[in-house]
């Protein structure tokens, strides 16, 4: 098996004595052509992590290889330019008194003029902006500025291009159309690329696997689906789309929850903490009696927060149905489950 074109182990790194370590022994790999999104909330070292890669800081431990060679350790570290890495930042950061082409020739300098105006043409044509190459970035909209900069990126042909939250300045509709343009573009390319997001359903729809983090740490890898259907604890499965988290005492494959007797993911037994999603939860004409606290209607769906009625701890529980459900607040209904639960810990 080749190996991975970016390989992060045991990576760790305290800013000061004080505090806990920003990041603490992760490992990461990126397989050639393949997108990964590094997912998790403020604070949680997505951006430490994406430094020491690029080569603006420096680990306390462990070591970074991109494409067999070892770019970064605690003794010895390539300059950011030698690591073959491509960034696209937040902003852009495309110089605004260059062309759209100078701004892409930028990290060409080295090759010969006409090989540089080719790739230069090659790479603009990829990202769709062929016709652009005299406009200066403030003649450019905030989509098409962010695809110069991937194009800038993409053209000295990095091993792994790290992409820092790179569509967070755009507003929602763009955002969802410069995502799949940008996705499409690095397929298209075979690039292998590294997203730092905290958005989750950016990081769903873009990468084919994820590396979600919390306080320095990886909690959990996987492909978007495996990683939802299967989360790890509580955290992941909160985190990566909404759930509801529900104490049970487990009897092999049931549990004996507050909401009814529910199928387990694995076996088990005694004490278990579980997670049901809200869309495996449906209202019908028997189950779990509830009381609708709010209902949210948001075009495509219903999400309604219910209290479950006679428990003996409340329990607040989170449905989500279909665009048509009669139900209003105040209103009593049934839930019942159509899936298993999943163990989170037993
Ligand atoms: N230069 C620094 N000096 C001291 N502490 C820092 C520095 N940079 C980050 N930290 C701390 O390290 C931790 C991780 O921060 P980091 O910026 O990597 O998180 P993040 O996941 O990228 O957050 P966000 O999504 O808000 O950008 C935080 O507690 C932060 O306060």
């Amino acid at each position: 098996m080749e190996a991975p074109v970016l390989a992060v182990r045991h990576l760790s790194k305290r800013y000061s004595a004080s505090q806990p370590p920003a990041l603490h022994r992760v490992d990461l790999e990126v397989a050639r052509g393949e997108l990964v999104a590094l997912l998790g909330p403020s604070g949680c070292g997505k951006t430490t992590l994406l430094r020491l890669l690029a080569g603006f800081e420096v680990p306390d431990e462990g070591e970074v290889a991109v494409a067999g060679t070892v770019v970064a350790t605690p003794e010895r570290q390539l300059p950011p330019e030698a690591r073959r890495l491509g960034v696209v930042f937040q902003d852009y950061a495309l110089f605004p008194h260059l062309s759209v082409l100078h701004n892409v020739a930028f990290g060409l300098r080295a090759l010969p003029r006409r090989q540089r105006r080719a790739r230069v043409e090659e790479v603009l044509a990829l990202v769709g902006l062929q016709d652009f190459g005299h406009r200066y970035p403030h003649q450019l909209s905030g989509g098409q500025q962010q695809r110069v900069a991937l194009a800038r990126a993409l053209a000295p042909e990095p091993e792994v291009l790290l992409l820092d939250e790179p569509f967070s300045n755009l507003d929602a509709a763009l955002r969802e159309e410069t995502r799949g343009e940008v996705r499409r573009i690095l397929k298209a390319s075979g690039a292998s690329a590294l997203l730092v997001t905290h958005d989750q359903e950016e990081a769903m729809t873009f990468a084919e696997r994820l590396a979600i983090m919390r306080q320095g740490r990886l909690e959990q890898m996987g492909a978007p689906e495996a990683v939802y259907r299967a989360p790890r604890n509580a955290f992941v499965a909160s985190f990566l789309g909404a759930t509801n988290l529900l104490q049970g005492i487990a009897e092999g494959s049931v549990a004996h929850t507050p909401v009814g007797p529910l199928e387990l993911s694995r076996p088990a037994q005694g004490p278990v903490l579980l997670s049901l999603r809200p869309e495996c939860l449906q209202f019908c004409a028997r189950g779990a009696p509830v009381r609708v606290l709010s209902r949210a209607f948001k075009g495509h769906d219903l999400t309604y927060t219910c209290q479950l009625v006679g428990a003996q701890e409340p329990c607040v529980l989170t449905v989500h149905t279909g665009p048509v459900c009669p139900l209003r607040e105040g209103d009593v209904g049934y839930v019942a489950t159509a899936a298993e639960a999943v163990v989170l810990e037993a």
